[in-house]
C-alpha cells in the first residue's frame, strides 16, 4: 500500500523521497497538460509579495495559479508597498512606515495563499539562518504560505531543478550530480545552492560539491555530500553539473575569490563527455559561465526555467488539497 503522505501548510522546503516523487510525477502530468486541473483552484486567490528582483519567480508562479484556475496578484513590495518594519516593539520614528505586524495579518486577510520572495541581508548571519524575514510573514500572515526564495532556500526552484534531471536522466545506476561554484563579482546569497543540495540527497542522488577553500556551504544543507577543492576532478564522469556563485558562509557574506579559472568552458568537460550543465538563472554570462556552454548541447538551463511553471504548479496544488 502507497504511503499516504501528510498534506504540507507551507511549501518551504524538501520534506520527503515520497513527496518529492509525487510532486515531480504530478509537474510532470502538468507539463504534458496544463490543464488538467484547471477547476482546482477556482474562486481562490494567491498574493505573490516580492521584496527582491525576480523574472522567472514571477511569471511562472503566475502561470501556474492560471492553470489551476487561481487568480494570482503580485505585490513589488520593495518598490510599491510602504517601508516595513520588522522589528518587534520598535518606535516607528523613523525611515518604517508599517509594521511587518498589520501588513501581513492584511495581506494574509486578502488571499488564501501567499508566496514571498525575501532574500537574506548577508551582513546579519543568525537573522538570515533564521529566515526572519520570511519566518514573519508565515507567522502573522495566518495563510499557507510559498517560498519564492527565503534567505537560506529556493524549493521551487529546485523541485524544477529535480524535474528536469528526471526528465533528463534514462541510465540505469544513479546519476552523478556535481555542484560547483562559480566566480561572481557580486555578494550572492546561498540559497540556491543550499536548496539544490538539500533537494538533490533528499531525491537520493550522489552530490559531489566543489568551490574554493573558504566557500564551504552550511553543513545542515550539504552533509552526505563529497567536497572536493579540486574543480576538474570534481567533474571527472559528471552526469549533471549544477553551475551556481555564491558568498562566504564561514566568512559571512564577504567575497575571497573572483578566479576566472573557475568559469566552465569546453575544456573542462575532458572528462565529463555527456555532462548537461544546469544554472537557474539569471546568469552572468562569460562570468560564472562562458557562452559556448550556455549556447551549446550541455544547457539545460531554458527547460529549468520552463519547468518552473509546473514546479509552482504542483507545490500550490499540493497545497490546494486532494478535493
Ligand atoms: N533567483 C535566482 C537567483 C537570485 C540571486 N541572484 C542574484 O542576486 C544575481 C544578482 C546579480 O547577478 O547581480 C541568487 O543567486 O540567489
Ligand atoms: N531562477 C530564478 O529564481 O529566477 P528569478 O530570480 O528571475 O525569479
Amino acid at each position: 500500500m502507497a504511503n499516504i503522505i501528510q498534506p504540507l501548510q507551507h511549501f518551504t522546503k524538501f520534506e520527503s523521497l515520497e513527496l518529492g516523487n509525487q510532486l515531480i510525477e504530478q509537474a510532470l502530468a502538468y507539463k504534458a497538460n496544463p490543464a488538467l486541473d484547471q477547476a482546482k483552484g477556482a474562486g481562490k486567490r494567491i498574493g505573490c509579495i516580492f521584496l527582491n528582483p525576480s523574472l522567472r519567480t514571477r511569471v511562472s508562479t503566475q502561470l501556474a495559479a492560471l492553470n489551476l484556475g487561481m487568480e494570482p496578484i503580485v505585490l513589488n513590495m520593495d518598490k510599491e508597498g510602504w517601508a516595513l518594519e520588522m522589528q518587534d516593539g520598535a518606535v516607528m520614528n523613523r525611515g518604517t512606515v508599517e509594521h511587518i505586524k498589520d501588513a501581513a495579518a492584511v495581506l494574509g486577510s486578502y488571499f488564501d495563499i501567499l508566496a514571498i520572495r525575501a532574500f537574506p541581508s548577508l551582513t546579519n548571519k543568525e537573522e538570515d539562518m533564521s529566515d526572519f524575514t520570511f519566518s514573519q510573514f508565515v507567522k502573522y500572515s495566518g495563510v499557507p504560505v510559498v517560498s519564492l526564495e527565503s534567505a537560506t532556500r529556493h524549493p521551487l526552484q529546485s523541485l524544477a531543478d529535480q524535474i528536469t534531471i528526471r526528465e533528463n536522466w534514462s541510465g540505469k545506476k544513479k546519476p552523478k550530480v556535481v555542484l560547483t561554484w562559480g566566480p561572481h563579482i557580486k555578494a550572492i546569497p546561498h540559497a540556491v545552492a543550499n536548496s539544490f543540495a538539500e533537494w538533490t540527497l533528499g531525491m537520493d542522488h550522489d552530490l559531489t560539491i566543489t568551490h574554493p577553500v573558504g566557500y564551504e556551504l552550511d553543513e545542515a544543507f550539504t552533509k552526505g555530500a563529497t567536497i572536493e577543492y579540486n574543480q576538474s576532478k570534481a567533474l571527472e564522469d559528471a552526469d549533471f553539473v549544477y553551475v551556481k556563485n555564491w558568498s562566504s558562509f564561514n566568512d559571512y557574506g564577504k567575497i575571497l575569490s573572483t578566479d576566472a579559472s573557475w568559469m566552465l568552458t569546453e575544456n573542462h568537460f575532458e572528462n565529463a563527455k555527456n555532462a548537461k550543465v544546469m544554472h537557474c538563472l539569471p546568469v552572468r554570462r562569460n562570468l560564472e559561465l562562458s557562452d559556448e556552454i550556455l549556447d551549446g548541447p550541455r544547457s539545460l538551463v531554458q527547460v529549468q526555467a520552463k519547468n518552473r511553471v509546473f514546479a509552482a504548479q504542483a507545490a500550490i496544488s499540493h497545497l490546494l488539497g486532494n478535493k
